[in-house]
């Protein structure tokens, strides 16, 4: 007699999804939960990770790409537990299927670009699609984005938005243009979060200063109404840029580095190390790369424009099952234990 062997049809949903930069982030009082209160301004830019995320037999998460060797490739990847996570939102009767997930990461590492949560948000959209939750719809996506890590919900979203509390509640900001940036990333540097948060507790401390109400800044809302790159760069603002330089000197020299170079204003991104220049055109931002690569500090120079939209689908591929492969029984009979 013939055995059959079957294999099962496999579902791959890519999602490609930006970094981010905050253009203001004031940090006010420490709440019960530990956490700071934030009034933050966040633009996604375009510095991209692509997740695939595949059914599989067993949970599974891999990375590749210039920053793959600075991530964890095993349950403690935010991806992973973004997918576990919406896993316990299925329906009781759902079939339990685990996923693969494969992540091409571009985002700097622990970079203050939020890679992490960018690849948390992704994966929450892709196991929506694959798993076809279609109970979960945007605002639960949102909250289980939420529960993951403060600044998930805006990956969702993308483009600029405001963003209040712990970071998570997000409001867009609508406007007219594009700004050009151009992003250092520092070689083996990596600031913690909470460390930077910590820092600027810390030095408020010192100095004996009481944190700020958080609230966003009418002249920021304004400049971005119309993108004016100088508008722009004149209300940037950052509370965790002093503590991301204390923790790390070596980032005052960057800063000051581009704006010799001819950016119209330099801050460093959310909790750092990377920095964020901010020039008037694609033409200045391709000097400004050029000049930060031949005399600026060491480090990987990335032009991005922003705004850019959070994660999409970007493809959905079905392998259908393996053909049943034809196995002759053994001549010399069945083997047993
Ligand atoms: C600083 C910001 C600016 O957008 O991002 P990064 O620059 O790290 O990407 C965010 O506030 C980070 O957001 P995210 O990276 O999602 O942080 P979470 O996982 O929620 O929190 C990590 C830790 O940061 C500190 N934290 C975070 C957010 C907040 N509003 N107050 C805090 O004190 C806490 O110590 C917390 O345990
Ligand atoms: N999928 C992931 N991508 C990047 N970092 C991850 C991921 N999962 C877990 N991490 C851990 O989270 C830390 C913060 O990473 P990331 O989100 O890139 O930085 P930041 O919080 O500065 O924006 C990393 O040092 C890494 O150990």
């Amino acid at each position: 007699m013939w055995l059959m062997s079957l294999g099962d049809s496999t579902d791959a949903i890519a999602v490609r999804v930006p970094g981010k930069i905050n253009l203001e982030l004031v940090v006010g009082p420490v709440r019960e939960d530990g956490f700071h209160e934030v009034s933050t301004i966040l633009q996604a830019v375009s510095v991209y990770d692509r997740v695939t995320v595949s059914t599989a037999d067993r949970w599974s998460v891999h990375v590749t790409g210039p920053y793959a060797d600075r991530v964890p490739a095993d349950d403690s990847n935010i991806a992973l537990v973004a997918a576990k996570t919406l896993a316990r939102r299925r329906p009781r009767r759902g079939k339990l299927e685990p996923v693969r997930i494969d992540i091409d990461k571009n985002i700097p590492v622990a970079g203050g670009m939020a890679g992490g949560s960018a690849n948390a948000a992704a994966t929450l959209l892709a196991c929506r699609e694959l798993w076809q939750l279609d109970h979960v719809d945007n605002d639960l996506l949102e909250q289980v984005a939420a529960g993951i890590g403060s600044d998930v919900p805006f990956l969702l979203h993308g483009g600029t938005a405001i963003a209040s509390g712990r970071g998570e509640q997000v409001t867009p900001v609508l406007g007219r243009g594009e700004l050009h940036w151009v992003l250092w990333v520092g070689e083996g540097l990596g600031l913690s979060t909470p460390d930077v948060y910590a820092e600027c507790d810390r030095l408020r401390d010192e100095a004996g200063l009481e944190p700020p109400a958080p609230q966003p800044s009418e002249e920021l809302m304004t400049a971005l109404r119309r993108m004016d790159a100088d508008e722009v760069a004149a209300a940037l603002r950052n509370d965790l840029q002093e503590a991301a330089v204390s923790l790390e000197p070596r980032l005052r020299e960057v800063l000051e580095a581009g704006v010799e170079l001819g950016a119209r204003a330099a801050l460093v991104s959310g909790s750092g190390p990377t920095v964020a220049f901010l020039t008037g055109s694609q033409a200045e931002a391709i000097d400004l790369s050029v000049g930060l690569a031949a005399n600026g500090p060491t480090g990987d120079i990335v032009r991005a424009i922003g705004p850019v939209p959070g994660a999409q689908v970007v493809q959905h591929t079905r392998t259908p099952p393996r053909p049943p492969v034809p196995t002759r029984p053994s001549p010399l009979g069945p083997v047993t234990d």
